[in-house]
């Protein structure tokens, strides 16, 4: 009798693709098999058996009719590669599959040709896959892209030389489109990013140099080639049993190399990763939290705070963890959102707080202290700035220390005179909160990061931070959050894109403690949005700059899509009923196409929501109104405005009542006139803004808007 034998039943993408393609009672039989198989590869009820040809090649019995066809790592791994009928399990099996190591990125990798051939020429094997359903492209792939490219190029980028004849034959993106679903996973990139325009020398930087192995790659080692993240390989049976019970989710279990090494990494110090909307900053964050999560002392105290800047956000973050993490290690993470974080120290050092003032009212505020005052060199909104931008983001709490401050990128110089005068009245504020028992975010993030900052002598409250939005956060967010962690290796995680930033002003982390210095990547490779509205949201920002959160230039180079579908469209309305008219028919026929869910609306004004609700009502479709606390309801359609869209995402999109009447807001364009250097930084919110909502669309976006649209739109770029 064959001896009882455990084993690893491992997958790639591949497989799980095929999986999913499974009749119902095959994919429940499957995952029975998978148990027993791995309990004992040698139970006779499997059949396991090695078949003709490659020496690897094993097939196994999952059904009477269906067969799994496996390929050997070691003698107990094994990798699937199919779960086929029986009577064509062993039809011309060697020339279907491929298997090998790169020998430009050490990746193990699997290759289908019959699902290639079929993609290429138009057999009905390959299904396009599901972001692609709604879109043609018989365009032409163009020539001098990567069908010109020498074979020496593409096989140096690191595309295996058997591919090469049938990548030839590629001549349209649809063509392009269903090889790359079926591809290994590196060359799709590299066909993507060629087709996409970047040079053989830039793919080679942006694509294949992140994945390349530190060490020379031995073509025989499959053990090793499994293990490197560039295999998208299940390495234990607890993946395929998650991949198996309906909880898979491709970035759970694999992060890009990329976004891997970033997680793995230790780092002396705090470190940052950037990257435009969809590239899995939010991704990487929660994988990072998990794993210094994982690490710590099981015995110790030690804690992880996964931050975010919005509480909505905070709420994501957490269900997301929770599939990342069993209940013990989420024991030790606090995923709370910043401003939380600050009144829950706040509370907890002084008792009773008062009452609140909104950030939209301390303007109201200073205004009445102007007045009492009779103050005509300032105004209310150059006094609030400066109050919460120097005062506040440095902590300062004596006179002397604000004479002396320093007022990097302020709009105008202030001699000694002029300061103390913005010294009192910013004292008499203080004062009137003081009086009033009320209290607001600026000042309370400053009292709390300098009350942090002398109990952090006793101990910290955090061993590792990992932040998120980070471009969001205010000087006094970053002067807490080092206070919080001791200054040791991964004290401080820092995910975030600048070109996002809507809310705060920009920080330069070194002059607040944070060195970063050395320790900033940047991902390019978008998950989330179509190569169409990538460019729509790149006209947008052409042009615009933005910062690394230390002081330098960032940007969005290599900034790439491996998703294609159809074209934002912009659809100008009469007047305000027609676009609420042309707002729910299309919300109508997505949601008949499609289903209900994966759709949203966002509009630039919350007063703007009710009408939207309103007109979707009409066409009997139940609307949802985005707020910060309650959980959306999924088969509804969501309106928000566009800053509560922030960070989330959709398969459709609106993005409506976007005319200039609305956007920019009022407040916006009347600086230009009363405070051009506001009115500038204003402005790049609002840019930004309109790039973030743009950037939450998966599959399609529709702009609308009544008469004039608004100048941010760049109809002439975007269109
Ligand atoms: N390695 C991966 N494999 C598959 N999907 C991924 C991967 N990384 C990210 N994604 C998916 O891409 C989408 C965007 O990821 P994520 O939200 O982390 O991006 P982000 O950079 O934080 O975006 P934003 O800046 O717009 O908030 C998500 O749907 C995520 O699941």
């Amino acid at each position: 009798m064959t001896e009882s034998q455990e084993a690893v039943l491992s997958m790639d993408r591949g497989a799980t693709r095929k999986l999913a393609k499974l009749d119902r009672n095959i994919y429940a039989r499957f995952v029975e098999f998978q148990k027993k198989f791995c309990a004992n590869m040698n139970q006779p009820g499997l059949r396991l058996k090695r078949l003709q040809g490659d020496r690897r090649l094993w097939s196994a019995r999952v059904t009477d009719d269906y067969r799994a066809i496996l390929y050997e790592i070691t003698g107990a791994q094994f990798m699937l590669l199919d779960v086929v009928p029986r009577q064509s399990a062993y039809d011309g099996i060697e020339s279907r599959y491929g298997a090998a190591v790169n020998a430009v990125t050490g990746a193990f990798e699997i290759t289908d040709f019959e699902e290639l051939r079929a993609a290429v020429r138009g057999m009905d094997k390959a299904e396009p896959a599901a972001p692609q359903a709604f879109t043609t492209h018989s365009d032409p792939v163009a020539d001098d892209r990567f069908k010109d490219q020498p074979d020496e190029v593409l096989i140096n980028l690191g595309v295996p030389a058997p591919l090469l004849p049938l990548i030839r034959e590629i001549s349209t993106l649809d063509q392009l489109m269903s090889f790359c679903e079926w591809a290994p996973h590196h060359t799709a990139e590299v066909l993507q990013a060629l087709d996409e325009g970047f040079s053989a020398k830039e793919v080679e930087e942006i694509v294949t140099d992140p994945v390349r192995p530190a060490e020379p790659v031995d073509t025989t080692d499959l053990e090793t080639a499994v293990q490197r993240p560039a295999s998208y390989v299940t390495s234990s049976d607890a993946a395929v049993a998650a991949m198996l019970d309906g909880r898979f989710q491709e970035w759970r279990l694999w992060p890009h190399p990329t976004q891997k090494q970033i997680i793995q990494r230790t780092y002396n110090g705090p470190a940052r990763i950037g990257g435009g909307p969809g590239t899995g900053k939010t991704v990487v964050a929660l994988h990072r939290a998990a794993r210094l999560a994982k690490r710590l002392d099981p015995d110790g105290d030690d804690r992880v705070l996964l931050t975010t800047f919005t509480r909505n956000l905070a709420v994501d973050l957490k269900s997301k963890l929770a599939l990342l993490v069993d209940e013990k290690t989420m024991g030790r993470i606090d995923v709370e959102h910043l401003d939380s974080v600050v009144y829950r120290l706040a509370a907890e050092q002084s008792g009773g707080l008062g009452s609140a003032v909104g950030d939209n009212n301390l303007i109201g505020w200073w205004r009445l202290i102007c007045q009492e005052q009779g103050e005509t060199e300032f105004t209310p909104e150059f006094l609030l700035d400066e109050w919460t931008e120097v005062i506040c983001a440095q902590l300062l709490t004596r006179r002397s220390d604000y004479l002396q401050a320093r007022r990097v990128k302020r709009p105008r110089r202030l001699n000694r005179l002029q300061r103390a005068r913005v010294w009192e009245l910013s004292e008499r504020f203080s004062a009137r909160l003081v009086e009033k028992q009320a209290w607001c975010w600026p000042q309370m993030r400053a009292t709390t990061a300098l009350t942090e900052r002398h109990r952090s002598e006793r101990g910290y409250r955090y061993r590792h931070i990992v932040v998120d939005e980070a471009q969001d956060l205010t000087s006094a967010h970053w002067v807490l959050l080092r206070a919080l962690a001791p200054q040791r290796s991964d004290d401080l995680f820092i995910a975030g894109d600048t070109f996002q930033r809507i809310y705060g002003q920009p920080v330069t982390l070194g002059q607040l403690g944070i060195e970063i210095r050395g320790r900033s990547k940047r991902l390019t490779l978008n998950y989330r949005t179509t190569k169409e509205i990538l460019k729509t949201a790149l006209a947008i920002e052409a042009g615009a700059e933005a910062d690394n959160l230390d002081g330098e230039a960032d940007s969005l180079a290599g900034y790439r899509s491996v998703m294609s579908g159809a074209t934002p469209e912009f659809r100008p309305q009469a007047d305000e009923d027609a676009e609420l008219a042309a707002i729910a028919a299309q919300a109508r026929a997505w949601t008949d196409a499609h289903g209900p869910g994966g759709i949203a609306v966002a509009v630039p004004q919350k007063r703007l929501i009710g009408k939207v609700l309103g007109a979707l009502d009409a066409v009997g479709i139940d609307g949802f109104q985005l707020g910060s606390d309650q959980e959306p309801e999924a088969e509804t359609v969501h309106v928000g405005t566009m800053h509560r869209l922030k960070g989330l995402e959709y398969r459709f999109m609106l993005i409506s009542c976007i005319g200039a009447e609305y956007f920019p807001y009022d407040f916006v364009r009347e600086l230009a006139e009363t405070d051009p250097h506001r009115h500038e930084l204003e402005m790049v919110k609002a840019r930004n803004l309109l790039f973030v909502a743009v950037t939450r669309a998966r599959d399609e976006v529709v702009f609308t808007w009544a008469g004039e649209p608004s100048p941010l739109l760049r109809l002439e770029r975007a269109a």
